[in-house]
């Protein structure tokens, strides 16, 4: 099953850009850039990463992105995800950024887009890899922030394909970005939302409705909402859950409680991610390891996951077609 997993083509829809930041290239960019970091070595970095929840990973993970600072940084981060992509036969993947946190540092936005999208282009020329892209706004910042984000965002429509909401669950709901979620659908991007991870299941019901999302991120919790299970299978409405950090972040203790093979066998469009790799101990193959040891599952299953990222993916209907011809023939090899 192993090498059958490694060979499979896959998609990756919930991947934030910040969270691929290897301790390894931290301490290069610190020293490139002469940025302070509180740790002697890069085994030392790996050692911090002890998480009891997703607070106690955000503070951490947000220092770590301090050493970004100029657009070859963003460049080089974003490369070195797309090298690991292609190890991982990922042939498409929607990544998110969090530009706040990086402009709360003085670092233009225009900077941190130049240089994440000349790598996705150069991966689409060079690794046959295709992508997209996504900003999140921060939920423990304001909404005139968000606001603040967007209208940076308006120079680069042609790079941007929606808008996410990432951060702190608890005590930052849905309804608090009701507007500036308007605002994006108002100039044309889609939306989609971190709900259901920490949080309650009235948090993806809200998502759904106050700000038209038309995935959700992890909604590990819609288990507790029989009506909004019924709901989320009926509309087919894909699911991008991301098993390592579920367990990083003590959403679930261990992988064998983890729901997300019950909710595949329920029929929701259920997807398979890698949200912060380099935080959570791996990329899509680990992920798709990890569920499948706990799991067992059948080639057919770990296929279907394959094509429900496809079908959940924000590209063409010519684009999907492509990348279904891909996943077919793999099958049949
Ligand atoms: O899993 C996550 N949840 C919320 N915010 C995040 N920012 C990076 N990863 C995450
Ligand atoms: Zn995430």
């Amino acid at each position: 099953m192993k090498n059958f997993i490694y060979g499979l083509p896959k998609v990756e829809l919930h991947l934030h850009i910040e969270g691929t930041l290897e301790p390894e290239l931290m301490f290069e960019l610190a020293k490139r850039n002469k940025v302070e970091i509180p740790y002697n070595s890069p085994q030392e970095v790996h050692e911090a990463y002890q998480f009891n929840n997703l607070q106690s990973f955000l503070d951490i993970y947000y220092q770590g992105a301090n050493v970004l600072i100029t657009e070859q940084d963003f460049f080089d981060l974003t490369w070195a995800y797309l090298l690991r992509c292609k190890e991982d036969n990922v042939i498409h993947t929607e990544i998110f950024f969090d530009p706040q946190t990086h402009t709360a540092r003085n670092i233009s936005f225009d900077t941190v887009v130049n240089g994440i999208y000349r790598a996705l282009e150069q991966a689409a020329a060079e690794l046959n890899i295709s992508s997209r892209l996504i900003m999140c706004f921060l939920r423990h910042l304001s909404e005139e922030s968000a606001f603040e984000t967007l209208g940076q965002a308006m120079n680069h429509k042609d790079k941007i394909i929606a808008v996410g909401l990432d951060s702190s669950e608890l005590g930052h709901p849905p309804s608090k970005f009701t507007n500036v979620f308007q605002a994006a659908l108002q100039a044309g991007l889609l939306t989609v939302a971190h709900a259901g991870e920490e949080g309650p299941a009235q948090n993806i019901h809200d998502s759904l409705e106050l700000l038209g999302i038309t995935r959700i991120d992890h909604g590990v919790r819609c288990i507790d909402d029989e009506a909004l299970m019924n709901q989320l299978i009926a509309n087919k409405t894909p699911l991008t859950v991301c098993p390592l950090s579920n367990t990083k972040l003590k959403v679930f203790d261990k992988m064998e409680q983890h729901n997300v093979v019950e909710l595949l066998r329920r029929g929701l469009c259920v997807t398979l991610n890698s949200d912060d790799p380099a935080y959570f101990g791996g990329y899509m193959n680990a992920n798709f390891i990890a569920v499948a040891n706990a799991h067992p599952m059948s080639k057919k299953e770990l296929i279907q996951l394959t094509f429900n990222a496809i079908q959940a993916s924000f590209i063409s209907e010519r684009e999907k077609k492509r990348l279904t011809e891909i996943t077919k023939a793999y099958l049949h090899q």
